[in-house]
């Protein structure tokens, strides 16, 4: 009934605070949801977990507390059978500023180690355990939406690219900042950037000038699929595509997600074998039978009760 008032909402280009207004409202939260101190969690709708970067003051800045926490959250939620999809959003003016500037001092930048060797090795960890940050993301079977509003800076793009469906405000704009801080980034921009945007020549001109990429160009290249007027639309709009998901076989959503990945990484061939082994189990789902048997009543897969995975 929700989507369905959403839908309305959205093809009348009405206010959508008006009708779908206490699930998006839902959606903005108070604070950090404990034990965590930069997240806060809330479910606005069955299936639908949203993980909201909670730091407004600081422009979400990703402190030393985050990068555990977003491990653990998203741990959670890949083994969270009454989660289906997950919409990740930033709490305040902008999504996030990227990395804490004051905590990468004391952080990132002075490992511990008697001599170079064991500096640099702890210096590897480091760099490892913040890569996982956002590595978590992608290996989450759930799909991860992500709603950017403001700025999306350094780190947050980051975090963007591990997601599998971005949406962005008009005023977003997304910095690939690292080289104005002096660093090349390394917790995985450098490596998804150039398989969400096809031209290679953009994201070398992104990451080596630093220069801001606005919602306009992001749709154009491809790195977010759809610009909403403002955070509330987006909200909506993010909302409802998660219940589309939501609603469809879990086996086959997580499926579809797992080998979409999968496939991005390795030759065509490789991609075909590793869908037939991941089928031969999963194809023997009762999922299939009650879809197809939906689709032929012409109802949607939204009426058929799936079982948890
Ligand atoms: C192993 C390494 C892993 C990861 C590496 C990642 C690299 C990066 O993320 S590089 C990018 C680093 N970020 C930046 O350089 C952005 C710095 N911030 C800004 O440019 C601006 O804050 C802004 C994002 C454009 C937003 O501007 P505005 O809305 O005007 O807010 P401010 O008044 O500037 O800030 C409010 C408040 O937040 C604090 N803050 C903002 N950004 C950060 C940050 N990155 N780190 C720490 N704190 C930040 C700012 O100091 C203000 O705090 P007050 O206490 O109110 O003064």
């Amino acid at each position: 009934m929700l989507s369905f008032i959403v839908r309305s909402a959205l093809t009348k280009n009405r206010g959508l605070w008006h009708l779908g207004c206490s699930a998006v409202r839902a959606m903005s939260s108070s604070g950090p949801t404990p034990p965590f101190t930069t997240l806060s969690i809330s479910h606005p709708k069955e299936s639908i977990t949203h993980v909201e970067l909670h730091r407004p003051e600081k422009r979400n800045a990703m402190n030393k507390a985050f990068w555990s926490e977003m491990v653990d959250c998203f741990n959670q939620i890949s083994g969270d059978p009454d989660c289906r999809v997950v919409v990740v959003s930033g709490a305040g003016k902008i999504f996030t500023a990227g990395i804490d500037l004051m905590d990468m001092a004391s952080d990132v930048l002075q490992p511990e180690g008697d001599d170079t060797a064991r500096i640099s090795w702890n210096m590897r960890k480091i760099i490892t355990k913040y890569q996982e940050t956002f590595t978590v993301i992608e290996r989450c079977p759930k799909p991860v939406l992500v709603a950017v509003h403001g700025a999306c800076v350094g780190g947050g793009v980051d975090l963007i690219t591990a997601c599998d469906i971005r949406l962005c405000t008009q005023d977003a704009w997304f910095q690939v900042k690292e080289v104005d801080i002096g660093l090349a980034a390394d917790v995985g921009t450098l490596q998804r950037l150039p398989k969400v945007i096809g031209s290679r020549s953009l994201v070398n001109e992104l990451a080596l000038t630093a220069r801001r990429m606005y919602a306009d160009e992001a749709k154009s290249s491809g790195l977010v699929s759809r610009v909403f007027a403002d955070k509330e639309a987006m909200m909506a709009g993010a909302l409802e595509m998660a219940g589309e998901i939501a609603g469809r076989s879990p086996v086959a959503v997580q499926g579809t997600k797992v080998n979409l990945i999968y496939s991005r990484d390795h030759s065509v061939a490789e991609g075909l074998d590793y869908m037939a082994t991941w089928n031969m189990a999963m194809l023997q789902t009762q999922d299939v039978m009650k879809s197809a048997q939906a689709s032929m009543e012409k109802k949607s897969p939204k009426t058929v009760a799936f079982s948890k995975l």
